[in-house]
């Protein structure tokens, strides 16, 4: 009998990684990008999951690797076109992530049209704290989200300055890709992005709720 599996580990099930970009003003603002008034989506393969332990690797084409810390939001229950108004019943929990992103491939990406993969997609491109059980994030919409390089704190925001809520996005994102159980989603980063290098430290956590370390090597 196959074991039975948990969403506690739910980067192990494999299943769909949906990235919101631009989703605060503040951090579409910093890279010179209009303000959307569609959710921005992207996706990035399973094989993106980094946990705590293992290294973020910079992709060998890349010199300016970014970081963006973003609250994640586990789907518990699946379902297509959900409404607004029920989509807070699909989630199980929370995770804090990164979106690592090539930041040098992505705006060649940019200029000639082309899609964003190498820029988003590459192996550790998606470093995940442990799970958060929904009950210990009351309102998600409201939750400061922090990252640090090496002790010094690059980002801090608040989900409160979303501005697609998670509602929404759950809603907006089920209308074109089914959401199954295991899903992820990026809900986007605040402003502060800025460069890693090799041997630098990341830490950055959803206030004191959790946190997590991550180093960074080079292939
Ligand atoms: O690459 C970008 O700037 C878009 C993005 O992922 C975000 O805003 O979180
Ligand atoms: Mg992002």
């Amino acid at each position: 009998m196959a074991a039975s599996r948990s969403l506690t580990r739910f980067w192990e099930w494999g299943r769909k990684i949906i990235c919101v970009g631009r989703n605060y003003a503040d951090h579409a603002k910093e890279l010179k990008n209009a303000v959307p008034t569609e959710p921005v989506l992207f996706l990035k393969p399973p094989s993106a999951y980094v946990k705590e332990g293992s290294p973020i690797l910079v992709p060998a084409y890349s010199s300016n690797l970014h970081h963006e810390v973003e609250l994640g939001v586990v789907i518990g229950k699946g379902g297509t076109a959900i409404p607004r108004q029920s989509a807070m019943d699909h989630v199980a929990g929370y995770a804090l992530c990164l979106d690592m992103t090539a930041r040098d491939t992505q705006d060649e990406c940019k200029s000639k049209g082309l899609p964003w993969t190498l820029a988003k997609a590459f192996d550790t491109s998606c470093p995940v704290s442990e799970f958060v059980p929904k009950e210990k994030i009351p309102d998600p919409g409201n939750v400061r989200i922090w990252l640090k390089v090496n002790d010094q704190l690059r980002q801090d925001g608040s989900t409160s300055q979303m501005i697609f809520s998670i509602p929404y996005l759950i809603s907006y994102i089920s209308e074109i890709i089914t959401l199954e159980e295991g899903d992820l989603i990026l809900t986007g980063t605040p402003k502060g992005v800025s460069s890693v290098q090799e041997h630098d430290e990341l830490q950055a956590g959803i206030e004191d709720i959790v946190s997590m370390t991550f180093r960074v090597d080079r292939h």
